[in-house]
C-alpha cells in the first residue's frame, strides 16, 4: 500500500527554490493523485495543462522554459491517436536547446516508446486493476530498489521488437528496431500475455516511464522510490546542462488554460472567490431567505426522547405523506444511523431547480411566483446554493448578533439543522465534466438538480432514540410545540398500544395496501431483454480492449406499467412503505418534489462530510446475490477474486483522484479496503474513501459542496476514466439515466452534508404521469461495472439481481 510520502531532502530544498514540473493530463481519472505524489514526495510544485489545450500547444516551448521536468500521464485511447495524446507528441521531438527531463506514464510511456520506434499492440487480456510484480534488472531507474508490485490499467502494450513479442525472456539492451529505447522491466506474471514491457529509457534523452501506475492505492511504496530515483537522475541531468528555469512563470501560464490549473488547493481558493463574483448568487440567495419574511435566520429546537420512534408514523401523523415532502430513512441499518423529515411546506417552501438541457434555474415557493434564469452553466448554480446555506448558517448568524452569546448551543448531535435537500442527477454530474447528455434528455421534465430550502426539519437518532425538531423559520416555536406533542402521543401509544387506534390505523394500512397489490397485481414489467443487454456488455468490452477505458458501468431500465383507477395512481407511499419493508436499506428515500416521486432502497453512500470538513465516500464494487446456496464464506471467496478486486480497486483509485483535486492528496486516505458487507439480497464490496477539508474559514477554503461538485456523476457508476467512459455509455445506452445514477441527500446550513448514490430506487415523472389517461410508468434503473474479466451473461444476471431488489415493491403478493 502507499504509504505516507516524505519530501526528498526537506531540509536542503526548503532552502532552495522550488523546481517545478508540469504535468500533462490527457483526461485521466488519476491524475490529481499523481500530481499529488510528485509533489509530496519530491517537493515540487506542479502545474497542469490539458493535451487538447490549443494555445499551451501553439506555445509549449515558452511554457517549457518555465519548467524543470515534465510527467507525461496516463489516459483512454490510443498513443497513434492524435486526439488521445494531443501535445505529448511534440515532446519528444523537442529540439535539443529545449530539451528537458520527461517521464511518462502508462499512455504517456506507450507514446514515449512509439515515437521512438516501438509498436503499440493490443494485449490478448486488458490489465485493468491488476496489481504484479515489476521484474526488474535494478538499474537506472530502478536502483536500490528491491520488490515492488504495482498496479496496471492497461489494454496496450509496448512492442520493442516485433516477431519476437513471444520470447520468454527480459531483454535488457536495445535493439534495431528500437536502437534508441533501453528496456527496465517487465511484467513476467500473466500467461495469457506474455512477457510486457514494464518501463524503459530512451539512451540519449532525458526520457524515461513506466506502464505501471505509481500513484494506484495498491502499488508498494517502492512506487514513490522509483519516481524519487527518476528525479535525482532528472537533476542531475539539469544541473550537468546548467539549464536555467525562468523565474518569472506569468508568461507560460498565461498560455495554460485555467480550468486545467487549478490542481492546488490554493489555486482553487483563488478561482472560488472569482466565480462568486460572477454569478448571480448573492441576489438568488437573498431571494430564498426572504421568502420567510424575514432578514434573520434563527435556528429552534427541541430534542425528544422518543424511544426510536420511526420516521414514518412521525410523518403520517404530521400528514406528511400526502404532499410534497423528503424523506432520508436510515431505518435503523446497522449502516445508517439518522433519519430526516424535511417538510415542505405547500406555498411556503422555497423550490430550486436546474434544468442542464437548456441551463434553466427555476425557483419559487409555486408555480405563481417561479422565476427563471438562464444561467451559462451548472457552475453557476453552486455558488448560489453555498451562499444560501450561509446565509441561514445559525452560528454565523449568531456571531453577526452578538458575540456574547457564543455559549448558546445548538443541537451538534444533529447532522441536519436545515439547508437544502434533494438530489442531482446523472445529467448534471455529466455537464460537470463536460460531457453532452443523450439527446432524448429534452423529452423529460424532471429537474436535473431539485432542491427545496427546508425550514423545518425533524431528525431521528436510531442510535440514541432521540428526535430534533428543528426550524429555521422566524418565530416558529409553536410548530415546534406541536411537533412536539405528536411525538409525546405516539411514544405514549407506542407504549401503551391503546387497541382501537392502533386497529383504525391498521384497518387504513390494510385497505391501502389492498388496493396497491390490486393495481400491482395487473401491472406490466419490462425488463431488458437478455440479448440486447449481453451485446451491450459485449460492446463495452469492445472499448476496453481498445484502451477507451478501464471499466465501464453499464445501465439500463426496467419499466413497470401499472394501470390507474379513476385517473388516479399508485399511492407511492404507500409503495415506499413496501419497498423499505422488502429490500431495508440504510439510504431509503422517498421524495416527492417538482415533478418527482423517488423511492428507493439504496445501500451506498456517495458522499458525507460533518461540520468539521471530514470528508467519506463510500462506494460500492463488487456484488454477489444470495441464496439459500450462497453462504457468507462463498461469497467472500467470489468477492475476493481479482475481477471484482479489480473492479473496487479501479474505483477507489478514481475517487481519490476526484477528492485529491479539491482538497490535495495528502489529505486523502483508505481507512477501509475492499471489505464485505451484507444487505438483505446481496453481499457487495465496499470501501472507504475518506479525507479532511483545510481548516480555514468557509469562504476561503473548498468546502463539502466543492468536493461534492467536483466527484459528479459517481464514480462507482461511471468507470474510469470518468469523462471518456461517460461518452462510451451514453452512446451505448442511448437514454439518458435522470436521477438514477445521480445523488441524493442534503446540504446542511452549519456546514455537514450526506450523499446516497441513487441506484434501487423507483422513479416516476409527474408530467409523464399527468399526460397518459390510462397507466402510469415507474423506472427503475440497474447495471453492473463491465471489466474486461466480465462475462456477458454474468453481468445480465447482475443487473437482473439489482433490478430485483426494487422490483420486489412492485410484485404483488
Ligand atoms: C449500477 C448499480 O450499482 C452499482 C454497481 C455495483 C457493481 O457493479 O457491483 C455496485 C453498486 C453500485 O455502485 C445498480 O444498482 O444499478
Ligand atoms: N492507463 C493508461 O494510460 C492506459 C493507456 C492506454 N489507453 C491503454 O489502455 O493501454
Amino acid at each position: 500500500m502507499l504509504g505516507g510520502a516524505k519530501p526528498l531532502g526537506t531540509a536542503n530544498s526548503a532552502a532552495k527554490e522550488r523546481r517545478h514540473i508540469l504535468y500533462v493530463d490527457a483526461y485521466d481519472s488519476f491524475s490529481n493523485s499523481i500530481v499529488g505524489l510528485l509533489e509530496q514526495s519530491l517537493g515540487v510544485s506542479v502545474t497542469t495543462v490539458r493535451i487538447d489545450d490549443n494555445t499551451a500547444s501553439e506555445n509549449l516551448t515558452t511554457i517549457l522554459k518555465a519548467f524543470d521536468a515534465v510527467v507525461v500521464g496516463p489516459g483512454p485511447g490510443h498513443p497513434a491517436n492524435p486526439i488521445d495524446v494531443g501535445l505529448i507528441n511534440q515532446l519528444w521531438n523537442l529540439k535539443s536547446e529545449d530539451l528537458l527531463p520527461v517521464f511518462g506514464i502508462c499512455l504517456g510511456f506507450q507514446s514515449l516508446c512509439l515515437a521512438h520506434g516501438a509498436s503499440i499492440q493490443r494485449l490478448r487480456q486488458a490489465r485493468h486493476g491488476i496489481v504484479s510484480n515489476i521484474f526488474h534488472n535494478r538499474t537506472d531507474i530502478f536502483r536500490n530498489i528491491a520488490n515492488l508490485r504495482a498496479t496496471q490499467y492497461h489494454s496496450l502494450h509496448a512492442v520493442l521488437e516485433d516477431h519476437s513479442s513471444d520470447s520468454a525472456q527480459p531483454q535488457w539492451q536495445t535493439n534495431s528496431q528500437c536502437p534508441y529505447i533501453q528496456p527496465l522491466a517487465w511484467d513476467m506474471e500473466d500467461k495469457t500475455n506474455g512477457i510486457i514491457l514494464m518501463a524503459a529509457r530512451h539512451t540519449e534523452k532525458p526520457f524515461s516511464g513506466v506502464q505501471f501506475h505509481p500513484e494506484s492505492i495498491c502499488t508498494s511504496k517502492e512506487g514513490i522510490e522509483l519516481l524519487r530515483r527518476w528525479w535525482i537522475q532528472a537533476e542531475e541531468w539539469l544541473a550537468s546542462r546548467s539549464r536555467v528555469v525562468a523565474h518569472d512563470r506569468t508568461t507560460a501560464l498565461k498560455f495554460i488554460s485555467r480550468a486545467a490549473i487549478t490542481v492546488t488547493v490554493r489555486d482553487r481558493i483563488k478561482h472560488k472567490v472569482r466565480d462568486q463574483h460572477n454569478s448571480a448568487a448573492p441576489s438568488l440567495a437573498k431571494a430564498i431567505q426572504l421568502s420567510t419574511g424575514s432578514q434573520n435566520t434563527n435556528l429552534q429546537w427541541a430534542c425528544h426522547s422518543t424511544n426510536h420512534l420511526g420516521p414514518i408514523a412521525l410523518a403520517e401523523s404530521l400528514g406528511l405523506d400526502r404532499d410534497e415532502v423528503i424523506l432520508l430513512d436510515s431505518q435503523n441499518h446497522s449502516m445508517g444511523r439518522f433519519s430526516m423529515l424535511g417538510v415542505v411546506v405547500p406555498g411556503e417552501t422555497m423550490k430550486i431547480t436546474y434544468r442542464s438541457w437548456d441551463r434553466t434555474l427555476r425557483y419559487g415557493t409555486g408555480s405563481e411566483n417561479e422565476q427563471a434564469v438562464q444561467l451559462r452553466s451548472i457552475d453557476q448554480t453552486w455558488p448560489i446554493f453555498q451562499e444560501a446555506l450561509d446565509l441561514h448558517d445559525p452560528n454565523k448568524q449568531r456571531q453577526q448578533r452578538d458575540s456574547d452569546s457564543k455559549n448558546e448551543d445548538f443541537p451538534y448531535d444533529s447532522p441536519f439543522w436545515g439547508g437544502l435537500m434533494g438530489y442531482i442527477s446523472y445529467e448534471a454530474g455529466l455537464e460537470t465534466i463536460g460531457v453532452e447528455p443523450h439527446e432524448s434528455v429534452a423529452n423529460s421534465s424532471i429537474p436535473d438538480i431539485n432542491f427545496a430550502f427546508i425550514h423545518r426539519s425533524v431528525v431521528v437518532d436510531h442510535a440514541t432514540g432521540k428526535t430534533y425538531v428543528q426550524s429555521l423559520l422566524p418565530n416558529d416555536s409553536s410548530w415546534i410545540a406541536q411537533v412536539g406533542q405528536m411525538l409525546g402521543s405516539l411514544t405514549q401509544q407506542r407504549e401503551f398500544a391503546s387497541e382501537p387506534r392502533a386497529a383504525r390505523g391498521n384497518i387504513r394500512e390494510l385497505r391501502q395496501g389492498l388496493e396497491m397489490e390490486k393495481r400491482l397485481s395487473l401491472s406490466q414489467i419490462r425488463t431488458p431483454q437478455e440479448q440486447h443487454y449481453r451485446n451491450k456488455v459485449l460492446r463495452c468490452q469492445d472499448s476496453l480492449a481498445a484502451g477507451d477505458s478501464y471499466e465501464l458501468c453499464l445501465t439500463d431500465e426496467t419499466l413497470i406499467e401499472v394501470p390507474k383507477i379513476d385517473g388516479k395512481g399508485l399511492n407511492a407511499w404507500a409503495l415506499y412503505k413496501k419497498l423499505r419493508r422488502k429490500n431495508p436499506a440504510p439510504y431509503g428515500a422517498y421524495l416527492q418534489l417538482s415533478n418527482a416521486t423517488v423511492v428507493g432502497t439504496s445501500p451506498e453512500r456517495f458522499l458525507k462530510w460533518d461540520r468539521e470538513g471530514n470528508c467519506q465516500f463510500r462506494p460500492i464494487k463488487g456484488t454477489v446475490k444470495k441464496s439459500p446456496t450462497m453462504t457468507r464464506e462463498a461469497a467472500h471467496e467470489i468477492l475476493n477474486s481479482s475481477k471484482e478486486q479489480a473492479e473496487n480497486l479501479m474505483i477507489v483509485d478514481l475517487i481519490r483522484h476526484d477528492l485529491s483535486g479539491v482538497i490535495g492528496a495528502e489529505r486523502c486516505s483508505v481507512p477501509k479496503l475492499m471489505t464485505v458487507e451484507e444487505y438483505e439480497h446481496v453481499y457487495q464490496l465496499v470501501s472507504v474513501i475518506e479525507g479532511q477539508l483545510p481548516k480555514s474559514d468557509r469562504d476561503e477554503g473548498p468546502t463539502g459542496l466543492d468536493v461534492l461538485k467536483a466527484s459528479l456523476p459517481p464514480g462507482s457508476m461511471t468507470g474510469a476514466p470518468k469523462k471518456r467512459s461517460c461518452e462510451i455509455l451514453r452512446d451505448i445506452e442511448q437514454r439518458p439515466r435522470g436521477i438514477y445514477s445521480g445523488v441524493l441527500g442534503y446540504l446542511d446550513v452549519g456546514g455537514a452534508g450526506d450523499f446516497s448514490v441513487v441506484i434501487r430506487t423507483a422513479l416516476r415523472d409527474a408530467r409523464e404521469f399527468a399526460s397518459r389517461e390510462s397507466t402510469e410508468t415507474w423506472r427503475i434503473g440497474a447495471g453492473g461495472a463491465v471489466t474486461i474479466q466480465s462475462t456477458d451473461e454474468g453481468e445480465f444476471l447482475e443487473m437482473e439481481t439489482k433490478v430485483m431488489t426494487a422490483l420486489t415493491a412492485f410484485q404483488s403478493k
